[in-house]
């Protein structure tokens, strides 16, 4: 199949490199030229989960237009403030109703907003999957290489339902994937919106002090960010609760995703640091690093806005919120607030109504 891939960092490329693993034709799409120019000179080189080596994707290019002219389907692979301006950019090149799009991740509200910023620009929406996170744990030690440590073992997959032929896909092309029943389920799984926020913000002197010179799992995972993680957790499952569904700790999550052991207690948030794939993860280098500006304006405030259509109190969550836009005090954070994602006025039944009904 040929298959855009809308994002050259880590998770870009590690889809890249496992979609031409399998054999279909990778075109892959960065917005910057100069972030594609060392794959284009030996391919992309990887190592890690998906084996060792070194693949030439079907094609490159950072012109849109031309990238989506001749694919089948899209996954983008980005930071989920991104979601948005893409959407917009893939309306505006006629996308067109039909090709399915995988938001690889899409986190919490990804779809929402996904589906909200492309009607700005268009009349019809494509078939638009999400996954509650990112199948894979991957950095790129060099700008040619990515280093994939982990790999998701069950990731949850979802759509509108208007978008279930880019559900189909998602399970058939990425191994693990499955259909978690609804996006309400896939975007209250989004595990980096309870592991990254409590650490970043309790820890957020120590960023600032050392540049983040500790690993944030090991040295960063101290009694009292594990005793605000559980209780903002707890939260996360009350809301799951009052929509209807029954979603396991963060912990559990993880161990289905396979990024703790499997026999880690699910209670146990310590287990996050016996995590091969987390142990050696360093902390953010500063307060603009994604687990600040992504996870709270793109994790905590949709998952507010869901509990409060929920009709359930999220005061960690809160906190939280507050205080990271107190300590970064610097203008403009981007965030998924319930206008983006079309969610203005909206009341429980109407959000159950968008969703569909929960196949699991
Ligand atoms: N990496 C991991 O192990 C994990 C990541 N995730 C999540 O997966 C998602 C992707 O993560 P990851 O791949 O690591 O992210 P990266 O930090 O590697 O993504 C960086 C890339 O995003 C591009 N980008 C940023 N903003 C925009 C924009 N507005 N439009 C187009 N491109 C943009 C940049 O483009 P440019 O080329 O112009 O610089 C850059 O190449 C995130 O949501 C992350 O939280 C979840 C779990 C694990
Ligand atoms: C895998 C995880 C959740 C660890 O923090 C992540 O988001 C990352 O790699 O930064």
């Amino acid at each position: 199949m040929r298959i855009l891939v809308i994002g050259a960092g880590n998770g870009g490329a590690a889809a890249a490199v496992e979609l031409s693993l399998a054999g279909h034709e990778v075109r892959l799409y960065a917005r910057s030229a100069s972030t594609l120019e060392p794959f284009s000179r030996d391919g992309i080189g990887f190592a890690g989960v998906l084996g060792e080596g070194r693949l030439r994707p079907y094609g490159l290019g950072s012109d849109l237009a031309a990238a989506i002219a001749d694919v089948e389907a899209a996954v983008v692979a980005l930071p989920v403030y991104a979601h948005g301006a893409v959407a917009r950019a893939l309306a505006e090149a006629e996308w067109g109703a039909t090709r399915p799009i995988i938001l690889n991740p899409g986190h919490t509200g990804g779809v929402f907003e996904f589906e909200t910023a492309y009607r700005t620009v268009s009349d019809e929406f494509p078939p638009v999957a999400e996954f509650s996170t990112l199948a894979y744990v991957a950095r790129k030690p060099q700008p040619d290489t990515v280093n994939v440590t982990g790999r998701a073992k069950a990731l949850r997959a979802a759509s509108l339902p208007s978008g279930r032929a880019a559900l189909e896909l998602a399970c058939a092309l990425f191994p693990g994937a499955y259909d978690s029943g609804d996006v309400i389920a896939t975007g209250l799984s989004n595990v980096n919106m309870i592991v990254h926020p409590p650490g970043a913000m309790l820890g957020a002197s120590w960023t600032e002090a050392t540049g983040g010179d500790f690993t944030f799992y090991v040295q960063g995972m101290t009694p009292g960010v594990m005793h605000v993680m559980r209780a903002l957790d707890a939260e996360r499952i009350a809301v799951a609760t009052a929509l209807g569904h029954t979603l396991p700790t963060v912990i559990g999550e993880m161990r289905a995703l396979g990024t703790v052991p499997a026999d880690a207690d699910p209670n146990d948030y310590g287990a996050i640091a016996s995590g091969a794939a987390n142990r050696s993860i360093k902390a953010p280098d500063s307060l603009d690093h994604r687990y600040y500006v992504e996870d709270f304006g793109h994790g905590l405030v949709p998952f507010t806005v869901i509990a409060r259509i929920a009709g359930v109190a999220t005061p960690v969550a809160d906190a939280l919120i507050a205080l990271c836009a107190i300590a970064r005090s610097r203008g403009e954070v981007p965030t998924r607030g319930a206008a983006e994602m079309g969610l203005v006025g909206c009341s429980r039944d109407a959000l159950l109504d968008r969703v569909g009904p929960a196949k699991t």
